[in-house]
Order: structure tokens, then sequence, then C-alpha cells
């Protein structure tokens, strides 16, 4: 998917809604655990009740790979019953030496035809650059992190040229010249939007994934005030406060109901914030 085609969808939904699909078998509606594929017919009803409401999916892989092959399995089939134009990421965080990261990328992009898999910038250039190869696919590297253990490394000052950067921050310049705005995005979490304006001085034309909202505390109208650039540039994730708003027989209606109370939200926003 383009650029364009994003914003386009963006527009059209009035929505930067990401729907994270973190499907953790020990958290669905009990009712469901009869079917053959428990985790894939939960996913298929929480895609079928939001699918109008968020422009993408994201499902962390760690809730399919953790289940073995049939993990892997849930997830093929959840793909499947994913609208076309709804962004797909595959929140992976890969990243390797080269010919490594190349068959990752083969992975995400050819067998399971995601449109963005997350990396992590720890290797350098050479082991994103196998990522950023395919046509119409999207790397969505990890800057700033949602988590407390962001300050551990993310936070750290580094001199470089005579300027001195927190080190997330040299992870954004630097990588500018990697890729695009068309086909690089960054990570920055909802529960550090006191850094978007030095993020957006860095990146202003990027897309970012913010995760943070919702279940782990950050706030909606911050990200939405200080990070939207003229394609809207955000995509913002929320899973548990979606996806398991109810466990009972109702959690897709339910589900649906947190998702239409975001989309409202994000509507105010790009209303009040989307530059003319
Ligand atoms: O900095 C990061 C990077 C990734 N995540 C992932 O996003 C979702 C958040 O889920 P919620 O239930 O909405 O909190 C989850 O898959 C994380 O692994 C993140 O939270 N922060």
């Amino acid at each position: 998917m383009t650029r364009d085609q994003l914003f386009e969808q963006i527009q059209r939904k009035r929505s930067y809604l990401c729907v994270g699909l973190d499907t953790d078998i020990k958290k669905i509606p009990p009712h469901l655990l009869n079917h053959e594929d428990p985790i894939f017919e939960f996913n298929r009803q929480i895609i079928e009740a939001t699918s109008d409401l968020c422009v993408a999916y994201k499902p962390n892989i760690a809730f399919y790979e953790a289940h073995g092959p049939k993990g892997w399995v849930s997830l093929q089939k959840t793909l499947e019953v994913i609208p076309q134009d709804v962004f797909t990421i595959a929140d992976a965080k890969r990243g390797d030496i080269g010919n490594t990261s190349e068959l990752y990328a083969r992975a995400f992009f050819e067998q399971m035809n995601f449109d963005s898999i997350t990396v992590a910038p720890y290797m350098g250039v050479d082991s994103v650059q196998p990522f950023l190869q395919f046509p119409n696919k999207w790397v969505i590297l990890l800057a700033l992190t949602s988590n407390p253990g962001h300050d551990d490394f993310q936070m750290l000052s580094v001199v470089s040229h005579g300027k001195s950067y927190f080190l997330f921050e040299k992870v954004l310049e630097k990588s500018q010249a990697w890729g695009t705005p068309e086909n690089l995005m960054y990570v920055v979490g909802a529960t550090r939007s006191d850094y978007v304006e030095r993020i957006r001085a860095l990146a202003p034309d990027s897309f970012l994934l913010v995760p943070g909202v919702g279940a782990q505390g950050g706030s909606l109208e911050e990200i939405s005030k200080f990070g939207m650039n003229s394609h809207c540039g955000l995509l913002v994730n929320s899973a548990r406060q979606i996806i398991y708003a109810s466990q009972g027989e109702d959690f897709a209606e339910k589900a649906r109901e947190a998702a239409l109370a975001v989309q409202q939200e994000m509507d105010r926003y790009l209303n009040d914030y989307l530059p003319a």
C-alpha cells in the first residue's frame, strides 16, 4: 500500500486507528474455545466488527508463534479475512545480518503478504536495508518505545559531529537516508508524547506508528496535537482496550463500541489538527 492510499483511507474513514490483534487464548471468551481454531474465530469476529472504523491491523507475532505451527496457521487465516484496503503490520521486531534480514522480509512480505513489519535498528543499516527492497512494503523502525525500559538505551546522550542527541534521535536522523516517507515509518510510544515535537523536527513527513494509548495510558489528544502532519502521519494502535472490551458473548459488539469511541475522537482531532 502506498502512502497516498493510506492517507486516502484515513480521510474516508475519518480514522487513524490501528487495532492490535494481540489475541491471547487465556483472554478470549470461553464460548469460542469450542471452535476448531479459537484464535482465528476471535480475530474474524473482531475484524468483521471493526474494519470500517480502523485503517490498520497489527497482529503482534508473539501471540501466534507462541502456539507453534498452528499459531502460524491462525495468523495466515486472519490475514486472509482482513479487507484489501486495510493496512497490515507484522509486529515482529526483526533485524539481523543482511542475508538473514532478507529471509525475514521474504517470510512476512512474500509468504504472508503483510504491508509492513516492525524492525529493530540496533544492528544498523545493513540489517534494515533488505526489508526496504520490496515495492509498496514498509519498514517500521523502533525509535522511542512506549515501555519504561526505553530509558535504558533510547534516552542515552550521544555526541555526533559536535552535536548532542538522545540515541533515539540519532536513529531518526540517520535512518532518514535509508528509506523515504513512502517506505519507512517509526514506532513512537504514546507514553512519550512530550517528545513528539522533537521527533517531528527530525522526521516531518514520516508516518509514526503509535502504541501505548488505552491500556498503557498514553494520551491520544497529545499525540494527535503534536504529531499530525499533512498526511495525518499517525497510526495509533490500541489492542487490549478494544479487543478485550468484553469477555462475554457480546465481545465483538463491545469491541466495536470501544473502536467507535476512539474513531469519533480521531474524527475531531482530524478536524482540529490536520494541517490545511
Ligand atoms: O513501543 C512499543 C512497541 C510495540 N508495542 C506493542 O503494541 C501493542 C500495544 O498493546 P496495548 O494492549 O494497546 O497496550 C503490543 O502488541 C505491544 O507489544 C508497544 O506496546 N510499545
